[in-house]
């Protein structure tokens, strides 16, 4: 087995340059690092199909430094893949221009070596690679980086967390960034977030709107604007009492974002009502766990009919995310069901049960937050998470809104900084 110990001089310098800090300054340092090439391992492994053997060799190096909680072990097939010279990648259009069957799976440096603050391999074929090391630690695949940094702030109706939900002026939201910030945070957060004082018209909630982000269209329109005139055939456009829902769980992707904004009611009711969805799934789930597991499992079908349209998806009640495990996604519409024609038999009753058990973590009172949208106030709700309800009224009561979609709000978030 090869070893390449580089000198502790080099290190230093790395350390050094990591941390920005002239060479001159610096206390002599005493930590261990290294970068190791652990050479071929082989492993010889019978496949049952064949009776011979295959020897794969695996080969990777590890690079550690004082300035990382663990060491990277990184493998060469990786490695080569994300070689970001100019021939391998276009950084202009941040896309790779490699092509990975191009690279041999069992492929291995001629030389690597750290210099200063990169990481630098020769391979076979002459190609030369580099790698900050600190874009390694950021994107290498052990799991480190990726660790869940989503953590949402679960509130009830007595939760003291609803006073830091964002109620942001529309002055300062659309005339400083920390305005937009406070609003986009308030939704990571809370799953809610209010423009206050904005002109009750279409026209400047759309201009709230697309501070954060362009309105996504869907059969119901771009900006929509409801009342009790059944323009769709869905009982939003009525009178009607809306128990706590989620749209779009008919679409096979519900948007992210649903933003609403009353310009006008003359009448009684027509409170708002809204619930964090992972709170009621986080009490089932410790109330009910296997509830939580077959609802995170079991497909539930939702249909939206109407003249010319007939949208239908099927998907589970509540969704994980695949890499973290945790709550991602409530679907929950319970009028917005189709026929349940897809489950066998004997899975229908334990179905009916586990949904009952959770709507009656959505219906606890202490968790319904009811409050009246009065015009001025453009309420984002994330519609992946809280679910939204009305009270019945009487009256002329006048709507206006839209859908974000959920890749545009995260992207948002992401380029804000705030995920
Ligand atoms: C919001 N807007 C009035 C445009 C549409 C309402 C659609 C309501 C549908 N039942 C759902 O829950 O998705
Ligand atoms: O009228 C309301 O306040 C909400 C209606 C609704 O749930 C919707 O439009 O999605
Ligand atoms: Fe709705």
């Amino acid at each position: 087995m090869m070893k390449r110990q580089l000198s502790h001089g080099i290190w230093r310098h790395m350390l050094m340059k990591a941390e920005n800090k002239p060479l001159s300054s610096q206390p002599s340092l005493h930590w261990h690092s290294r970068i190791k090439d652990y050479g071929t391992r082989l492993t010889s492994t019978h496949s049952e199909h064949n009776i011979g053997h295959m020897n794969i060799q695996q080969t990777y190096l590890e690079i550690c430094s004082p300035s990382w909680p663990q060491f990277l072990k990184l493998k060469y097939i990786w490695l080569r893949d994300h070689c970001r010279c100019n021939t391998c990648y276009n950084h202009t259009t941040n896309q790779r221009n490699c092509d990975l069957l191009d690279i041999p799976l069992n492929i291995q440096p001629q030389k690597s070596a750290i210099e200063g603050d990169k990481l630098t391999i020769a391979w076979p074929d002459g190609h030369q690679s580099e790698y900050l090391l600190d874009w390694l630690w950021k994107n290498s695949y052990n799991g480190l980086q990726n660790s869940d940094t989503y953590h949402p702030k679960l509130w009830n109706r007595q939760s003291v967390e609803l006073k830091n939900i964002a109620q942001v002026d529309m002055s300062q939201y659309m005339n400083t960034d920390a305005g937009v910030y406070d609003v986009v945070k308030s939704i990571v957060d809370f799953g809610v977030g209010i423009v206050k004082n904005v002109p009750a018209t279409k026209e400047a909630t759309d201009k709230v709107v697309q501070q954060i982000a362009h309105v996504q269209h869907t059969m119901f329109g771009g900006m929509w604007e409801f009342s009790d005139h059944l323009d769709h055939y869905d009982t939003a456009y009525t009178r009607q009492a809306l128990g706590a829902h989620t749209d779009n769980t008919y679409f096979t992707e519900a948007a992210g974002l649903q933003v609403f904004h009353c310009l006008h009611h003359d009448g009684e009711g027509g409170e708002t009502l809204l619930v964090d969805g992972f709170r009621a799934a986080y009490d089932l789930k410790q109330t009910h766990p296997k509830s939580f597991q077959r609802l995170s499992t079991l497909p539930i079908e939702a249909e939206y009919l109407e003249a010319g349209k007939h949208y239908i998806n099927v998907d589970s009640m509540l969704k994980l995310h695949p890499l973290t495990k945790k709550l991602q996604q409530i679907r929950f519409n319970l009028n917005d069901r189709a026929p349940m024609r897809i489950l066998a038999a004997e899975q229908i009753s334990q179905l009916y049960e586990d949904i009952q058990s959770f709507s009656a973590k959505v219906k606890d009172p202490e968790g319904e937050w009811w409050f009246k949208l009065h015009p001025g106030m453009v309420l984002f709700i994330d519609n992946w998470r809280v679910l939204h309800g009305r009270a019945s009224y009487t009256g002329h009561r006048k709507m206006t809104g839209c859908y974000i979609s959920r890749s545009d709000y995260i992207s948002k978030a992401k380029v804000l900084e705030i995920i």
